[in-house]
């Protein structure tokens, strides 16, 4: 495979050597730690016109013995995911290295032929790839930097390296300590640009191992992304102490956190959240957010600590937008989207089914733009008999017509003055009334009806689940107002695509009740998953409303007979079509059907204990007793 270099390598060699002789640094896009390495390299007076390797930096066999005793466990932790991650990956024509803390390299495995040129520069085990003995090299440079690097060809700071192409990372335990280094090298005409995300994974899967193996305590996985958590190798892991201190942390919860190596075993797990549940349950994810506000999900593993998380409110004040951020990627992407023209007169267009949520993002953006403390003033387009429109609009001076009110209106442009003026389904307002608004728009003045010309000012939103290029192509929307209304478009995704719902039901559940912990039943938030919500959030917030008004004072599960009756027959009859439901939900499904063998299941795995058979079942105690009398049964062992 040809090297892909970030410049000619040709380039790279001249640029070195101008740099070595003069000390000019290269005009050369270069990787930022080779430019570092290469001035440590100079200012040590590394000698980088070699031909044949320094034979210094090449230790006995008792040292190199010692030093494989120091990273034992961590070569023990790595065989398992170097054969997972490398298994599929031709190494025939590369050596996979691991390295100590000081460069030395302590294992060296790969095909013969390549390892016998790795020999002769010294690429073995038993000698040393410090910076300060072999110039720029990827070992050497990752301990460096504390950081992945990779060093291609001539960017080896010694000429006798530059047939060389390395990909290194550092490994660090869950204190951020450096304890080893993992590097893979080849001939650079051999080097595979994916390389560097196998090491990558490759080390991320050892340090998180490694964090599993040593902290029994209990751990607690994140991840931004609700589907993705569970990966392991993405997960973040931080470790916490029976007094609830975080002890330990993986590079990504310390990357999250900004936590510092000197700060673990002192920072309180409540310190890295914003809002937690206080005791999690069972293996579900629990939803919390990080000190900015932004949702991350979480699982509890290992052993329960007492650790309480205070509440406290989900997103910064004055921060609307982070609130409906609730980790699905389309919607995240349209906030950060929105967030980048929040303070630039730009003309935002939202498009979106119906009940998709459309109001609430404009009122979001209005709230977290810099015109926050002026008005938010929505027009739903649709809604307006066509003859009121202009005066609602425009407004109009007193007495301009007969029937409007006395001392005249200001209309709702100019009430939006100095705010953000919302236009709801723009793409029904009638032709006529386009032109007039095109003109408010690009005069930057208001007409009221038989009043004079006054200037306004505002932010515009406009909202439509219409196809308005379609609209446009059939005649019944100016192309013109169309572009002066469309500066940027966003597109707010339906609720059936998106990822985030069981954050959105607790969301909202909270939001219903915030003093009960209210939530679905596992065969309810089956068959919500598999809906297809053609009423979008205000269908399903409107099921939550009345689910959480129906559902028993005492009790904290959702189940069936809590769901408005359309909904509930909608989704049951979904759910018996559905061909694999995720194991363990079949009893519950079953219970539909109330089937006898059911309720006895679940009675008898819940040790007689009817809340928690009930719970299992995914209906409330007086159902169950209600069933249990229909059935003309009580097991004698039934208590609770
Ligand atoms: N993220 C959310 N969290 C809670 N409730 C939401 C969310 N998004 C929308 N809703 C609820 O859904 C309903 C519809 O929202 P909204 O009016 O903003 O949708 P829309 O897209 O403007 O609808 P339409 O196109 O029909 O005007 C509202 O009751 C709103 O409270």
């Amino acid at each position: 495979m040809e090297i892909e270099f970030r410049v000619c390598p040709e380039s790279v060699r001249q640029a070195k050597r101008i740099f070595v002789e003069r000390g000019e640094l290269p005009a050369l896009p270069l990787a930022t730690p080779i430019l570092h390495s290469w001035k440590r390299c100079r200012e040590h007076h590394v000698a980088a016109e070699r031909l044949l390797p320094p034979e210094e930096g090449v230790v006995e066999t008792l040292i190199l013995e010692q030093a494989r005793q120091s990273v034992e466990e961590w070569l023990r932790l790595a065989r398992p995911v170097l054969e997972g991650v490398f298994g599929g990956f031709d190494t025939s024509r590369s050596v996979l290295i691991v390295a100590d803390t000081q460069g030395l390299i302590v294992e060296a495995v790969g095909n013969s032929s390549f390892l016998e040129r790795a020999q002769r520069v010294h690429l073995a085990r038993g000698a040393i790839w410090h910076e300060g003995v072999r110039g720029t090299n990827a070992v050497g440079t990752a301990i460096a930097e504390g950081a992945p690097v990779e060093v291609l060809g001539p960017e080896h700071y010694l000429s006798c390296n530059e047939f060389l192409a390395c990909t290194a990372a550092p490994i660090f335990d869950g204190t951020g300590r450096l304890v080893a280094v993992l590097d893979v090298s080849c001939d650079w005409h051999d080097h595979h640009p994916h390389t560097r995300a196998l090491v990558d994974t490759a080390v991320r899967l050892i340090e998180n191992h490694a964090i599993v193996a040593r902290h029994r305590g209990l751990r607690i996985h994140l991840h931004r992304d609700a589907h993705a958590l569970g990966s392991f190798v993405d997960d973040a892991i931080v470790c916490v102490d029976d007094d609830g201190r975080v002890v330990a942390a993986n590079s990504a919860a310390r990357r999250l956190f900004s936590l510092r190596h000197e700060e673990l075993g002192a920072v309180p797990l409540e310190r890295l959240f914003r809002r937690a549940a206080p005791v999690p349950r069972g293996d579900e994810p629990v939803l919390l957010y990080d000190p900015q506000g932004n949702p991350l999900y979480a699982r509890f593993e290992g052993r329960r600590a007492r650790v309480v998380i205070r509440r406290a409110d989900p997103a910064p004040a004055n921060d609307a937008l982070a609130e409906l951020d609730t980790g699905d990627e389309a919607l995240r992407r349209v906030i950060a989207q929105a967030r980048r023209v929040l303070d630039k007169d730009i003309p935002i267009l939202l498009r979106g089914e119906s009940g998709v949520g459309k109001e609430l993002f404009a009122q979001a953006l209005h709230r977290s733009s810099p015109r926050r403390d002026k008005p938010f003033v929505a027009v739903n387009c649709a809604a307006l008999p066509e003859a009121l429109i202009e005066a609602e609009l425009f407004g109009y001076a007193p007495g301009a017509y007969t029937g409007a009110r006395r001392e005249g209106s200001l209309g709702r442009i100019r009430e939006a003055h100095g705010g953000t003026l919302f236009l709801d389904e723009i793409g029904d307002m009638p032709l006529a009334l386009q032109g007039r608004l095109l003109r408010v728009l690009e005069t930057k003045e208001v007409v009221p009806l038989g009043g004079k010309p006054v200037r306004v000012e505002f932010a515009l939103i406009a909202a439509t689940h219409r196809d308005l290029p379609a609209e446009v192509e059939a005649g019944r929307f100016r192309a013109d107002l169309y572009y002066r209304l469309a500066g940027l478009t966003l597109t707010l995704p339906p609720l059936r695509e998106r990822s985030d719902l069981p954050v959105l039901v607790e969301r909202i559940l909270r939001a219903c009740a915030p003093d009960r912990d209210l939530r679905l039943a596992p065969e309810v938030a089956a068959a919500f998953a598999a809906h297809s919500w053609p009423g979008n959030v205000r269908e399903l917030a409107q099921a939550l409303r009345v689910a959480a008004a129906l559902v028993d004072e005492e009790e904290m599960v959702i189940g069936w007979e809590a769901l408005p009756e359309g909904l509930a027959a909608a989704l049951k009859q979904r759910t018996s079509m559905s061909p694999s439901l995720p194991q363990g939900q079949e009893e519950t499904l079953e219970l539909a059907t109330l089937s006898r063998a059911a309720i006895e299941r679940a009675l008898v795995a819940s040790r007689g204990n009817r809340t928690a058979a009930a719970r299992r079942l995914g209906i409330s105690r007086a159902t169950l007793y209600r069933k249990l009398r229909e059935m003309g049964s009580t097991p004698a062992q039934a208590a609770g």
